[in-house]
């Protein structure tokens, strides 16, 4: 585990000081991806420099598997840090050295005999899905292939513990996807501790455990991805879950289909996890006497499960529609009423 306490950061500058992490306390789970997200200047590369010291605290412990990294002597960091793979938005390769020679250059540092370090270096290439490329320059390479060599170069010395400052940021969507994916089965296969911090929700979405949501150098809010998205706590939070579906917060966009109808009630379902598989609607369509027009619905996968939305305008008399919402409540769906025409 990674117990992260009173951490903390200013930066004496001339004119001004910054505060950029401010008390921030943390416990990450071993095996988990914890994500970090916040607008610029929330103070999340800082966090995360923290994390290896690459930036010194003001104030605070960072313990990693009960070593507290925060007490070490300069050698017994530079042993630890070995153990704490870093990869960067704008990759930080070498690069006048192949993609081979970028991946050994860890090794070397450690004193790893050069046979160990081939066998060591190829298995890593095919990891990362780069064989065929162990000759190619950084130059030579795509984006996605560039931090493909990060990825492989950070994984050398058996790393406990990955950071990933921004890795997908420099990336297009789909190659985004890819690294996320790739950071998701290395997570898998090697059982890796990772923390990932990022501005885009949907990297949240798609690969973390959990979050934690910065601004101004503090954390506003922790919890489950699932939870996080289903009830945002802070209003930073709440912009942050409406990034991967703006128009669901469009309510007032809804009205111009509603029908002008007396017994009609406009709803928002939250399906999560499970509930999500299950064929709802048509079960409250056949059970009860109402009509369902369904006016706009979404879904997200997370590593937790699924979270949906479904907005519908139900139709028929009170009496029913009342039993129609408890039916959906009892089976685990949370029903919002949105809209109730007079
Ligand atoms: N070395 C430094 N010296 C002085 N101030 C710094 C230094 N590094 C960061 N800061 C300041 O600390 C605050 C937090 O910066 P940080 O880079 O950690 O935020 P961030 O959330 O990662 O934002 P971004 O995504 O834009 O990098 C900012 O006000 C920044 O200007």
């Amino acid at each position: 585990m990674i117990s992260i306490k009173n951490l903390s950061k200013l930066f004496q500058l001339k004119q001004q000081q910054i505060q950029a992490v401010d008390d921030v306390s943390l416990d990450i789970n071993k095996g988990e991806i914890f994500g970090v997200i916040g607008y610029s200047g929330a103070g999340k590369s800082t966090f995360v420099r923290l994390i290896n010291r690459l930036e010194e605290p003001t104030d605070g412990d960072v313990s990693i598997h009960n070593e507290d990294i925060t007490k070490m002597s300069n050698h017994q960091l530079r042993k630890k840090r070995q153990k704490i793979g870093m990869i960067f938005q704008h990759f930080n390769l070498l690069w006048s050295r192949t993609v081979y020679e970028n991946i050994a250059f860890p090794l070397e540092i450690a004193g790893v005999p050069r046979t160990e370090r081939k066998v060591k270096v190829l298995e890593l290439i095919e990891l990362v899905g780069l064989s065929g490329r162990e000759n190619a320059y950084p130059s030579q390479l795509s984006g996605g292939q560039k931090q493909r060599v990060g990825i492989a170069r950070a994984l050398a010395n058996d790393p406990e513990v990955l950071l990933c400052d921004e890795a997908t940021s420099a990336l297009d969507p789909e190659t985004t996807d890819d690294i996320l994916e790739l950071l998701v089965s290395i997570n898998k296969k090697l059982g890796l501790t990772i923390i990932l911090i990022t501005h885009e929700m949907h990297v949240i979405q798609k690969i973390c455990n959990r979050v934690a949501v910065m601004e101004n150098g503090r954390v506003v809010e922790t919890g489950d991805v699932l939870d996080v998205f289903v009830k945002p706590q802070s209003e930073t939070t709440r912009r942050f879950v409406q990034q991967l579906n703006p128009l669901e917060y469009e309510k007032d966009r809804l009205s111009s289909f509603i029908n002008e109808d007396s017994t009609s009630e406009v709803i928002k379902l939250h399906f999560v996890g499970n509930h999500a598989k299950q064929a709802l609607i048509s079960q409250v369509i056949k059970q009860f006497d109402i009509d369902v027009n369904i006016l706009q619905g979404s879904i997200a996968p997370t590593q937790e499960g699924a979270y949906g939305t479904l907005f519908v305008e139900i139709n028929g008399k009170e009496s029913v529609l009342k039993e129609a919402i408890s039916f959906i409540e009892n089976a685990g769906v949370e029903v919002e009423v949105l809209h109730d025409v007079e």
